[in-house]
C-alpha cells in the first residue's frame, strides 16, 4: 500500500526552485531515510509528502487510506517551549495518550509501560520529572518524539532526530524505530545527514543531491 505519491514535484521559495523534478513513493510498513546535503530540501520534501506545502508543478497523491490513518510529525524545531513551560517531561510525553483515554484521561498499566518505554528509549527516563523549559533544545525535541510514539502513529515524520545524541544513542534509535516498523508495523520517515550509520535499519533512501535530485534506493 502506498500512502503517498510524488511525481515530478518542482517546488521553491519565491522565484527560486529547490526541488526540482522529484519523485518519490512512500510505502506503508517501510522505514525510509531522506537525505542529502545541507540546503538540499530535505524538510521541503516532508512538508510535500505531508500536505503543508503545495508544488508549483507535479502532482501529489494521498492514499484513502493515509486518511484514515495517525500521522505524527516532529519538526526539527519541535523544542520551541520556553523556560516557563508549565509541564514535566513526563507530562508531555503522557499527554501523547489523550487522544486514546477520552474525557475522563485514565491511564491504563499498558499506557503507563507505553510512556515510560518512550522515555527510556530517548534516554530522559531519568528527566521525567524535569520541567520542559529547563532541558536543553535536543532533549526537548527528544521529549516529542517519545510523545509522538506514545500516540501510536501509523506514519511518523521525523526532522532530524538524532541531531545531538552520541553515536551509543543514534544506534538504539535506530534500532528502536526498526522495531517500531517491523514489530509494531509503523512507516517511519527521517531526515538524516548520518546514513552510513543509519542504512543497516532502513528499506529505502530518498536522496536530494540539491542540483540533482535522485531517489535512491538501497
Ligand atoms: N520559508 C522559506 N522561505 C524561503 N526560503 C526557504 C524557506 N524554507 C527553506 N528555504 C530555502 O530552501 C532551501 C531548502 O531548505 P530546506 O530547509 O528544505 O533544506 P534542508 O535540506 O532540510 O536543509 P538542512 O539540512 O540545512 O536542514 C534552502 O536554500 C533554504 O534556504
Amino acid at each position: 500500500m502506498i500512502f503517498c505519491s510524488l511525481r515530478d514535484i518542482v517546488f521553491g521559495y519565491e522565484n527560486e526552485p529547490v526541488i526540482r523534478n522529484v519523485s518519490a513513493d512512500i510505502h506503508a510498513g517501510e522505514f525510509i531515510a531522506v537525505s542529502g546535503p545541507n540546503g538540499a530540501a530535505k524538510t521541503t520534501l516532508l512538508k510535500l509528502m505531508l500536505g503543508l506545502l503545495k508544488p508549483w508543478s507535479g502532482t501529489v497523491r494521498f492514499s484513502a487510506e493515509l486518511g484514515r490513518s495517525r500521522v505524527a510529525y516532529v519538526p526539527q524545531q519541535a523544542s520551541s517551549f520556553n523556560a516557563g513551560f508549565p509541564s514535566k517531561v513526563i507530562e508531555l510525553v503522557r499527554s501523547g495518550c489523550y487522544p486514546e483515554l477520552g474525557l475522563f484521561r485514565r491511564f491504563r498499566r499498558e499506557q503507563h509501560e507505553l510512556v515510560e518505554e518512550a522515555l527510556k528509549a530517548v534516554g530522559l527516563w531519568e528527566l521525567r520529572n524535569r520541567k520542559i523549559g529547563e532541558l536543553s533544545g535536543g532533549q526537548k525535541q527528544k521529549a516529542c518524539i517519545a510523545r509522538a510514539i506514545v500516540q501510536q502513529p501509523d506514519l511518523l515524520v521525523l526532522d532530524e532526530p538524532v541531531t545531538g545524541m552520541d553515536a551509543a544513542s543514534r544506534t538504539r534509535f535506530y534500532e528502536w524505530m526498526r522495531q517500531q516498523v517491523k514489530e509494531e508495523g509503523r512507516t517511519v520517515i527521517m531526515v538524516t545527514h548520518g546514513l552510513d550509520e543509519a542504512q543497516d535499519y532502513l528499506d529505502r533512501v530518498i536522496y536530494l543531491e540539491g542540483k540533482e535530485e535522485s531517489d535512491v534506493s538501497i
